[in-house]
């Protein structure tokens, strides 16, 4: 990356929650308009990945798993996502539970639905773009990556929701890549998983998967977002008002109907085409599909079983395997707190003798546990003072030999001095 060196540091504005931001009605149903002719294909952009750092506070689990339910929406670009954010959430309205809605697209214009967390008040994406001298897709990852530094204060704002809200809905970037591959996205699914039921939506454009390898490249795609986050997954057909969308009911649930299609289209691609379909047939068996329109409202019931049964899925597969995750980075981060302690002992005895600051030096008065710096059962420390142990024997080994250089060019001197032509027989 073409950091300026005098700009290296970007500020980055502290975690707004804007707690006004409710639905207010212009997001029912009947308001819910998007364009059939402004319909384009799907497209994916190149976005490099970045790495970004976190706090390992979202780890703090306070034990309660009552929801809300987290729902992220992923796609391609003009897939649907911020339409069906919007019809999500004009249904929710309907149903008496207004969702909490965060934006993470830092080029979005003006989200047709009220934010309560937005992206684009931490980051200022063209400020990225002209601090990091990026591009478009360039600044947007790093946009990601400095706001997933802050996403623990995201976090102990969702924990605070559970009594309000039963579901977070999540808008993501146009470049899905942005999202699914970059390390922010794993740390932003990763810390939302841990904590709370969380489900991704695949939404993808009916119109674009007329065409079979189409078709095949986004359930190929789907297909390793649901390895990649270990979420449940929702392939969410949208736009069902545009085109009928049963010749691709039928290509999820019935190979032959697929290939005959992918053979009448005679392309090159036909045969992997087919390959990959059967592959996938146990892919198809494992998540859920649905058929929406953002547009009209279409499928909302399906859309919602399907979550419902997602979250439950989330509960027996996947929750076991963040905790264990959890557990997992916790022993690291004690193992580490462990070794700086040990660091931290031997500094105090290095300085002097911090026992005797103790009330009972060496003893807690209250416990009766040890407090001597010393004697500790720390492996760490222990090979740190074996490694002094032998720093300072080979010191004094080397002392020794100094010594003994020294007397003997000694000797030689007073030997010259006396007028003796004898040199040395040897020298150390
Ligand atoms: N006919 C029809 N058009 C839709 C539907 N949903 C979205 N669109 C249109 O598809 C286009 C893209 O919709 P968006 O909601 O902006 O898609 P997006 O995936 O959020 O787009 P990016 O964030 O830019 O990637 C817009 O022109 C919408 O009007 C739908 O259900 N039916």
């Amino acid at each position: 990356m073409d950091v300026k060196p005098e700009q290296e540091k970007m500020d980055i504005g502290e975690i707004v929650e804007n707690v006004d931001a409710k639905p207010t009605g212009t997001e029912s149903p009947e308001n819910v308009k998007v364009k059939v002719e402004d319909t384009p294909g799907s497209n994916t952009s190149g976005a490099s990945a970045a790495t970004a750092s976190s706090s390992e506070e979202w780890m703090e689990d306070d034990g309660d798993h009552n929801g809300p339910i987290v729902i992220i929406m992923v796609g391609m670009a003009a897939s649907g996502k911020t339409s069906l954010t919007q019809r999500i959430t004009s249904e929710l309205m309907r149903r008496g539970t207004p969702p909490y809605i965060i934006n993470l697209d830092p080029a979005c214009l003006d989200p047709p639905y009220p934010v309560n967390i937005d992206i684009r008040d931490v980051v200022k994406y063209k400020k990225v773009m002209e601090v990091y001298n990026l591009g478009p897709n360039g600044a947007i990852v790093t946009s990601l990556n400095l706001f997933s530094t802050k996403f623990d204060e995201v976090i102990n704002i969702i924990k605070q929701k559970r009594k309000t809200h039963q579901y977070v809905l999540i808008d993501t970037p146009g470049q899905i890549e942005v999202f699914m591959w970059s390390a922010s996205g794993s740390i932003i699914t990763e810390s939302l998983a841990a904590l709370f039921p969380t489900v991704m939506i695949y939404v993808t454009d009916l119109i674009s998967n007329v065409n079979p390898i189409t078709f095949i490249s986004n359930m190929t795609y789907a297909c390793s977002m649901l390895y990649k986050s270990k979420l449940p997954l929702i392939v969410t057909l949208n736009k069902c008002d545009a085109i009928d969308p049963t010749f691709a009911k039928e290509w999820i649930t019935d190979f032959d109907a697929f290939d005959s299609a992918l053979q009448s289209r005679e392309e090159y691609t036909s045969n992997l085409a087919s390959s990959l379909a059967l592959g996938l047939e146990e892919f198809y068996n494992k998540i859920e599909h649905v058929v929406v329109s953002a547009y009209d409202g279409f499928g909302m019931d399906d859309f919602f079983n399907a979550v419902q049964k997602s979250v439950k899925e989330y509960e027996t597969v996947f929750r076991p395997m963040y905790e264990k995750l959890i557990q997992e980075k916790k022993e690291k981060s004690l193992k580490k707190q462990k070794q700086q302690l040990g660091k931290l002992k031997k500094d105090l005895r290095a300085d002097g003798d911090a026992d005797s600051c103790f009330v009972v030096p060496g003893r807690d008065a209250g416990t009766g546990m040890t407090l001597r710096l010393d004697n500790e059962d720390d492996s760490s420390t222990d090979d740190e003072d074996a490694n002094v142990k032998e720093e300072n024997e080979e010191e004094s080994f080397s002392q020794v030999l100094n010594k003994e250089a020294n007397r003997r060019s000694e000797k030689y001197s007073d030997d010259q001095g006396q007028g003796s032509s004898g040199a040395p027989s040897s020298k150390t």
